[in-house]
């Protein structure tokens, strides 16, 4: 036989497959995200629910391609139009998936995180995050909480990780990898997201909008962004950040309009950094009370 005849029992075969990242707010995700896709291409926060979007992240390593998709948390606490979208988006996210990795915090589980695993569907494996386990300092105490989590879910594998050590992320990618089927590429190998600069733009002036607010803002403000025009090197941004009440829009102008000053200027260099040219970025705060309690203005912010 000639060796053009077997190629395939000396190459690796090319494989590429979908992961989705789910579990309740503040597990981690976004982090593992971040961490597994090698660049900056979703967003973290302290604060609760920052990723509305569903955002996929894109690693090609050796044969491999990951496709990963990050998931809103599950909402249980209020029962609105937003909160609504979000579930659907997370039950549609799960069905046409090859692995699922479903992310809680090493040694814990509560009622959210259980309605959550409710909605994993029974043929898509799902690997166990126990992620932050750097916070564990009692190890012992890990075996009896994995045995009482195999019993929660037929899991196909159980990995307790940090997301913030390289290592950790680096075998979940190898674990990952073996689900994942063979098949062709969907993305060229350089590809890091299919989410457009604009998106990512918008993805910024949120981060630095919840990061500046501290806790005093709600979840519900959100940024549309009006306009993004290249002329050369510079990329011209006008976003609108949208708030639900008066006082909550005085919050983010500030004082004497500091804070949104600092806000614009934050997200501004980052964007630069991330994309080594100018940006000039313009930045409008707006009132429209009671979005977030209606579908078609969802639809039109880009939820559904
Ligand atoms: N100690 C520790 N902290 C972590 C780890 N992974 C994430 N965090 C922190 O946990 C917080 C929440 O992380 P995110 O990645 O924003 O969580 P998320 O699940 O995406 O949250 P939502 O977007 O609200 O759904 C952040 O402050 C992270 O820095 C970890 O392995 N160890």
């Amino acid at each position: 036989m000639d060796d053009a005849s077997q190629p395939s029992a000396m190459l690796a075969p090319t494989r590429c497959g979908y992961i989705a990242i789910v579990g309740k707010p503040n597990v981690g995700k976004s982090t593992l995200l971040n961490a597994l896709v090698g660049a900056k291409v979703s967003i973290t926060s302290r604060k609760a629910q920052t990723t509305r979007h569903r955002i996929t992240g894109i690693r090609t390593e050796g044969a491999a391609q990951f496709i990963f998709v990050d998931t809103p948390g599950f909402q249980t606490r209020h029962d609105n139009a937003l909160n609504r979208a979000l579930n659907r988006t997370v039950v549609a996210t799960l069905s046409d998936v090859d692995v699922v990795l479903f992310v809680v915090e090493a040694g814990r589980f509560d009622l959210a995180d259980a309605k959550v695993l409710a909605l994993l569907p029974p043929k898509v494996p799902a690997i166990l995050v126990a992620n932050k386990l750097d916070r564990v300092h009692r190890r012992a105490e890990l075996a009896p909480w994995l045995r009482s989590m195999q019993d929660r879910h037929p899991f196909a594998e159980f990995f307790p990780m940090s997301a913030r050590s390289p290592r950790d992320v680096q075998r979940l990618l190898a674990l990952c990898e073996r689900y994942l089927p063979e098949q062709p590429w969907l993305y060229e190998a350089d590809d890091l997201t299919d989410r457009s600069e604009r998106f990512l733009a918008g993805e910024l002036v949120r981060e630095k909008l919840f990061r500046l607010t501290g806790d005093e803002l709600p979840y519900s403000a959100t940024v549309v962004v009006d306009r993004f025009e290249h002329e050369g090197d510079l990329r011209r941004i006008a976003a609108t950040i949208i708030v639900e009440r008066d006082n909550h829009k005085a919050m983010v102008i500030g004082e004497g309009g500091a804070r949104l000053k600092r806000i614009g200027t934050e997200a501004r260099q980052e964007l630069e950094r991330l994309w080594g040219g100018k940006v000039y970025l313009e930045l409008w705060v707006k009132v429209r009370s009671g979005w977030s309690d209606d579908e078609a203005k969802l639809r039109a912010y880009g939820y559904e």
